[in-house]
Parts: C-alpha cells; structure tokens; sequence
C-alpha cells in the first residue's frame, strides 16, 4: 500500500489494521497505529503511556509499530495549522489511534481540535469506563460503588459550535429571525449578546443510545439511564430521551425492560439477566451519581451533559488523572483520557500518565488484544496499591512515594514484566 502524506512518515515495517464490509477488524501482530502526544501535559504522559503500551505489547507477543501524527502546537510547528489533513487522513486509513490532549482557547480563537477530529471522523459515541482501582484514594466513601460506562454523544449538541459573536451582522440576522419570523420576541435581553444552537437529530440519539444497549448487553450490565434535561429542553434534550426509549422499545424486544414496565409488571425487581432502560433528568443525576452510585451503570446523555458528568464521576474514582476514555465510530477508534492539557503542569513530567495508559488498555481491548489490556490494568493497580504514585495521588496518600510521571511509567513496566 502507498500513503500520501506530507509530513507523517509512515513506519517502513508493521502493518495496516483493516476493516471487511461487515465492519470486523483485521489486526495484525505488528500493526502501526497513530499517536497525537498532544499539548500541555500530553508531551508528558504522551510518550510516556506509550513506552507502557510497547511493554503490554511485547509481553503478549506482539509490537506496536506508532506513527507520529500531528495536531495543536506541535502542527502548528510542522505545517503550521492546527489540524492538518495527513492526521484526519492517517487515523481514517489506520482505523485504531489515541492521542493525548489538546489545547483550547477560550472565549476566541479556533474552535476545538478535540471536537473537529470526532467530527471529521465521525467519531460519534465517546465512552468514558469509571471504575475504582484499587488503592486510589476518593473523595468519597465507598469508592468501589463507582461502576459507570458513559456513553456520550460526540457530534452534536450546543457541542457543535453553531454560535455567533455578540456585536457581528450575523448575531443580528439571527436575532431577527428569531424575533421576527419565529416569534420569540420577548425573550432576549438587549444587546449585546451571544446566540448558540443546540442541534439533536434522531439519528444521532439513536446511534448512541443503541451502542450503548449493544455494550450493556454484551457486558451483562444492570441497566442503560438516559440522561437528559428534556424537561427545559423539551425538544432537543426531551426528544433524545424519547428516541432512547422508542430503540428500546422497538429494536430489542424481550431483552430490554423500561423502568415503567419493571414497576408495572415486576414490581420493581429486576428479572435475573435482564437490562432495565430508564432516564433521569441530569441535575438529580449528578447528585445521584453520588447519593445512588450503585443503582447506575451504562450511562447515555448528549455531548454536553457527558462532558460534565464524566469528569464529575471521575472526581469520584481518585481524580482525572486516572480516568480514560475513547471514541468509537464505525470501524474507528482514537483513544483519549477524558482530562485535558492542565497547561499549568506542562512540561514538568509530573502529570499522572494513568489516564492516558488505561485509554491505551480501551484501544488494544476494541483490537481485541484484551491480554494486554488486562496486565496494562494489573500493573497499573498494582503500582499504585503499593502507594507508588504521580502527585495528584501522592498529596492523598499518606507514606506514599511521589514519582515523576516517567518514573511512574517506568514502575508500571516492571510490574508489566513480573505479572507477564
Ligand atoms: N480531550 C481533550 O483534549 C480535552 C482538552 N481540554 C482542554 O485542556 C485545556 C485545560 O483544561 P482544564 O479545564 O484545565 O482541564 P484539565 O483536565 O486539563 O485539568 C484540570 C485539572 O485536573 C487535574 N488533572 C488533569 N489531568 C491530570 C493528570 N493527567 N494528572 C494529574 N492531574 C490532572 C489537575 O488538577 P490539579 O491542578 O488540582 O492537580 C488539573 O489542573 C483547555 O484548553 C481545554 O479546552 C479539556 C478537556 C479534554
Ligand atoms: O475540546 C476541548 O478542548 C474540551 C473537550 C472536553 O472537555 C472533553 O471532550 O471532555
Ligand atoms: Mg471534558
């Protein structure tokens, strides 16, 4: 095969990762897969999950062959844009990638770059798994209660950026047309302001909403919460939850059970096997990830609403330094922790690299290399239950030894090659 690219150079042994028309992966032994370190902190837990990731690898015989792609500061500094064609390109052609922070302004200047590569790849569901380890230190009191699969809708929403500057003709126009022709004439203050649009299709919510059913299914989980804040936003938020019922409803029969029919028919207990679907609205679901833990499981919510719950929920298992994620499209993988760029501990090899290593586990699971998943995440655990850990679990921990996120790394490898 020969690729066309600029500036990304292509590993001249390893292989390609494909895909057949029904949608199964061929994965080789040796296949190259993209690596955006990212900006901020992602130049430190960047090659550093990646030295981690080459030791699951190879204890499971196997390598990995990373091809360097670029996006934020350093494509700024190799083809100076942000997000240049050869990464959209690479992570197409490649199918699995991962990538570590980016950078983004706020308040002016350009739009996400996070937000752009789920959108170009049509990266539409981000999954963002929230489980204790063992030996990380919580907040709270029962951290191991803590068990959630978010599933976040990654293409739509206030998310997608249609929005207006305040003081621009186009605010203006929308204004009018607002006002004028839809007849919301009494709705917004003076000028100046800001109008944002907040698009939620019934193909989207229900793409989502059936990945996740899929993966509760799958994974013999409790229940799928549709969570959502349909109750103000009663078109938009309040038709997500009713597409998430209606492919429950109609797309899987006997194997799903809504709330309503488990009071009804069940009296509230849950058939053994079974997966209840039920919604919540987001305000009481924030309180009740942390009154109700146990009682959620697969979560589903739009791209907003996910974005604040998984970092909440994240606070939960010891921070977001610990917490990964990955988006899924079809046939697609890019792997990201859910934190971002923390530009105030750039540079220092000092932020917590876990995040962005369990993101690796996500990817070589979804590669099928589920061996090299689990002994990524036995020696993760393993390093921080013997109170070895980077500074955000360090100022919780009493006793326990502060390490430099390479150093951390370098532990995680050892115990990679003991456990092997
Ligand atoms: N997917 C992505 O690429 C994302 C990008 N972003 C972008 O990142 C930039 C910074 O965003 P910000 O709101 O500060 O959120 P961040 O997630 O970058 O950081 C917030 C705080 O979380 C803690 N933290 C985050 N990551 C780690 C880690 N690996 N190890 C230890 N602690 C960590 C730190 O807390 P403390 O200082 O208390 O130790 C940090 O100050 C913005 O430009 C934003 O747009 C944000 C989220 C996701
Ligand atoms: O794109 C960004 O800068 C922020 C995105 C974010 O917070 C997230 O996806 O969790
Ligand atoms: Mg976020």
């Amino acid at each position: 095969m020969s690729y066309d690219y600029d500036e990304v150079e292509v590993p001249a042994d390893g292989e390609q990762i494909t895909a057949d028309d029904d949608g199964s992966l061929n994965v080789p032994e040796t296949p190259i897969i993209p690596i955006i370190h990212g900006d901020g902190i992602g130049q430190d837990v960047g090659p550093v999950a990646q030295r981690v990731l080459d030791a699951a690898a190879e204890a499971t015989g196997r390598s990995v062959e990373w091809m360097r792609v670029y996006a934020g500061s350093s494509a700024r500094e190799k083809y100076d844009e942000n997000l240049p064609d050869d990464t959209v390109e690479a992570i197409k052609e490649f199918h699995v990638a991962i990538k570590g922070p980016l950078t983004t302004p706020v308040g002016a200047g350009f739009r996400s770059l996070n937000v752009a590569l789920r959108k170009k790849l049509d990266l539409y569901a981000n999954v963002r798994p929230t489980y204790h380890l063992d030996g990380v230190p919580s907040p709270v009191k029962d951290p191991d209660a803590m068990d959630m699969v978010f599933f976040r809708e990654n293409t739509e929403d206030v998310y997608a950026g249609i929005e207006w500057e305040a003081g621009t003709d186009e605010v203006q126009q929308v204004r009018e047309f607002v006002e004028d022709e839809m007849g919301f004439d009494d709705v917004m203050h003076e000028n100046p302001l800001g109008i944002g649009i907040k698009p939620i299709s019934e193909f989207g919510a229900k793409r989502l909403v059936r990945e996740s059913i899929d993966y509760a299914l799958e994974n013999d989980r409790d229940s799928v919460t549709l969570v959502h804040k349909g109750n103000i936003m009663k078109f938009t938020e309040g038709a997500f939850r009713d597409w998430g019922y209606e492919v429950a409803k109609e797309e899987y029969g006997e194997d799903v059970i809504t709330e309503d029919t488990l009071w009804d028919q069940y009296e509230g207990e849950q058939p053994e096997g079974s997966l209840v679907v039920k919604d919540r609205i987001a305000d009481n679901m924030l309180q009740q990830i942390l009154t109700r833990t146990s009682d959620y499981d697969v979560i589903a919510t739009m791209n907003l609403n996910g974005d604040y719950i998984s970092d909440a929920a994240g606070a939960q298992i010891g921070g977001l330094g610990i917490a990964p994620g990955a988006n899924f499209g079809e046939t697609r993988c890019l792997a990201e922790p859910v934190h971002g760029s923390a530009p105030k501990h750039a540079g220092k090899d000092k932020a917590n690299p876990t995040a962005m290593i369990l993101s690796g586990r996500l990817m070589f699971e979804y590669m099928g290399w589920d061996d090299a998943g689990q002994l990524i995440g036995d020696a993760v655990e393993e390093a921080i239950s013997s109170k070895q850990v980077t500074y955000d679990l360090e100022r919780q921990i009493e006793g326990g030894e502060k390490l430099a996120a390479s150093e951390f790394a370098d532990a995680v490898v050892e115990n990679i090659e003991e456990l092997a």
